[in-house]
């Protein structure tokens, strides 16, 4: 696979496109997402440029608004909403059975469902990239999403001997404090009263959470090998009248491989998505 995205900062040019009003941003709505090729300016300033910024901001948020649409709108309020309650309430339930427990061991098991419901609603938001109702990479979303489905169903809820490893408490809070913060400041923005420190924390709380809850993860998957290859899961041995052989414990050790060179895209991806939304760098983004 190619780079996921490209990225062109122009940091000098971005604070005079802000001062002569609206930067000029192209329609990313409008166009498909496997385009994805949309020259982005950043929706805020420094807090030093004072009105100018905020009144540019409002124009921006507006237009932004008028093209997206009413139903796309309220769908993704709704969405967005939906799932910070979601994840908050996973959080109350992570912070309970600690209280009440004093050990991860069974925490897994008690928030299973809840966990699974609503990572699994997050597949969705693959389809508001092919329908180009949100501005992210197909691509970027689906290795994200696809990575979390593929952690919850083929491997925690899969392989039971696992659900009580560290690590597996490693992912889960990585998850829910990426996510509580992520979908509040998806719903704040659109409804564009975004408090500054929720704007700061989506922005700053994945620089230590990414490594933190990938490292949980590929912790998990490891844990994992021993009982897959012991157990022979979901693999296809010859011979079958399919004549095809597939050994899951080989495609773990695959998939573990595969975060050597997806997680520094989806990294950077972010580090960029920083510099454009906290210190208004021009970002021009595109797909391979
Ligand atoms: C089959 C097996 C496959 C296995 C594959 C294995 C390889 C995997 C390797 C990598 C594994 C990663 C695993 C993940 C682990 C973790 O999550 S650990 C916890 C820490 N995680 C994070 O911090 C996650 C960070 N990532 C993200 O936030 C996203 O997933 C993202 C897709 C990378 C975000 O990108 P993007 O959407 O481009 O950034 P934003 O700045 O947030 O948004 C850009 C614009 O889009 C608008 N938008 C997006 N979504 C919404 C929405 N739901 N509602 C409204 N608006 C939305 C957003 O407002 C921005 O708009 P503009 O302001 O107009 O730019």
């Amino acid at each position: 696979m190619g780079r996921l995205t490209e990225t062109a900062a122009a940091d000098s040019g971005a604070s005079a496109a802000h001062s002569a009003g609206p930067p000029p941003t192209p329609l990313p709505l409008s166009s498909t997402s496997s385009e994805c090729a949309a020259t982005m300016a950043s929706s805020e300033e420094d807090s030093t440029n004072g009105g100018a910024s905020e009144a540019g901001e409002e124009r921006e948020a507006t237009s932004k608004r008028r093209r997206l649409g009413l139903l796309a709108t309220t769908w993704l309020i709704f969405y967005n909403i939906a799932m910070t309650a979601g994840w908050l309430v996973l959080a109350i339930a992570i912070i309970r059975f600690y209280m009440e427990k004093g050990t991860h061991r069974g925490l897994y098991k008690s928030i299973q469902k809840t966990l699974k419901f609503f990572q699994t609603f997050a597949l969705l938001e693959i389809v508001h990239c092919l329908i180009g109702i949100v501005p992210t990479s197909v691509l970027v979303a689906g290795v994200q999403v696809s990575s979390r489905i593929f952690m919850v169903w083929l491997v925690t809820h899969s392989i039971k001997p696992i659900q009580n490893e560290e690590s597996v408490v490693l992912f889960l809070v990585a998850w829910t404090v990426t996510e509580i913060t992520r979908y509040s400041f998806y719903t704040f923005n659109l409804l564009n009263h975004l408090p500054y420190f929720i704007k700061w924390a989506r922005y700053n709380f994945f620089i230590i959470l990414y490594p933190v809850g990938v490292a949980g993860e590929l912790l998990t998957i490891y844990a994992a090998l021993p009982y897959v290859k012991k157990s022979g899961m979901f693999s296809l041995r010859l011979p079958n009248k399919y004549n095809v052989s597939f050994d899951y414990y080989y495609f773990l050790l695959i998939t573990m491989a595969s975060y050597i060179p997806l997680f520094p895209q989806l990294y950077f991806h972010m580090l960029r998505q920083r510099r454009k939304v906290l210190h208004g760098e021009v970002i021009v983004e595109k797909d391979d």
